[in-house]
């Protein structure tokens, strides 16, 4: 699972990078039409490590890509509608997955296994075909279980690498930062609050023993 401080040495690291490879960026968002799909695209639209970016949904990919093209950074946006998976995933080097149904009230993450899980298995399989090599960063719910099935997708297909596979936490380790930060007056940028575990309520784990701002 990604935490904060991962993706601040990743992002360190990827600034001490300055080859050709490094400015070729493409990056795929799968979903990209959703509640969590449009605001990511845009949000990757802006990142200037990003060259191009496929926009894949299997509703209203298009006009998305459309929106979010007009924002003025350099990079490429395509939009490509249900039937244009493989075209979507030529060429990624990481693909963001965010595709699936949302929770409703009185849902529990896991209640979303039935219908997320064969739409994640479906598109890992698209994946593991058209983008061996791509990273991997699964949004889907419930990321306890969506993780797995990519991993076991890619397996089959005798093109998996752990190291290439995540599930996206990044919402726990910021919550934990915002709610610690509210109690101890801290500045939520300054508090590092590591969170191990997964993804489900039990499992999420902020282990305040190791930040700053407690004292034990
Ligand atoms: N890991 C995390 O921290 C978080 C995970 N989530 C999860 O992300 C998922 C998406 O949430 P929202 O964007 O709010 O839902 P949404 O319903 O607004 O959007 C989902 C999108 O997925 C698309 N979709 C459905 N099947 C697809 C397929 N086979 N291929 C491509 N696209 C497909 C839909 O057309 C829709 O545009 C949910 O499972 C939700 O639980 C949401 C928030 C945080
Ligand atoms: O709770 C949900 O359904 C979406 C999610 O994973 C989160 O907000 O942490």
């Amino acid at each position: 699972m990604l935490s904060r401080s991962v993706l601040r040495s990743l992002t360190h690291s990827s600034r001490l990078f300055s080859t050709s490879a490094a400015r070729q960026q493409k990056v795929a968002v799968l979903g990209a039409g959703g509640g969590i799909g449009q605001p990511l695209s845009l949000l990757l639209k802006l990142d200037p490590y990003v060259t191009s970016l496929s926009l894949y949904d299997i509703r209203g990919a298009p006009g998305v890509a459309a929106d979010v093209s007009h924002i003025d950074t350099a990079s490429e946006v395509t939009g490509y509608p249900a039937d244009k998976l493989d075209e979507a995933l030529e060429g990624v080097k990481v693909v963001v997955i965010p595709a699936g149904v949302p929770r409703k009230p009185g849902m529990t993450r896991d209640d979303l296994f039935n219908t997320n899980a064969s739409i994640v298995r479906d598109l890992a399989a698209a994946i593991g075909r058209v983008s061996p090599e791509a990273h991997i960063l699964v949004i889907s719910n419930p990321v306890n279980s969506t993780v797995p099935i990519v991993s076991a997708v890619l397996e089959k297909a005798g093109v998996y690498d752990p190291r290439r596979v995540f599930g996206v936490t990044t919402l726990d380790v910021v919550r934990a930062a915002r709610f610690l930060s509210q109690i101890t007056g801290s500045n939520p940028q300054d508090t590092v609050v590591p969170v191990v575990g997964g993804h489900s309520g039990a499992t999420i784990v902020p282990l305040l023993s190791q930040t700053e701002q407690v004292r034990w």
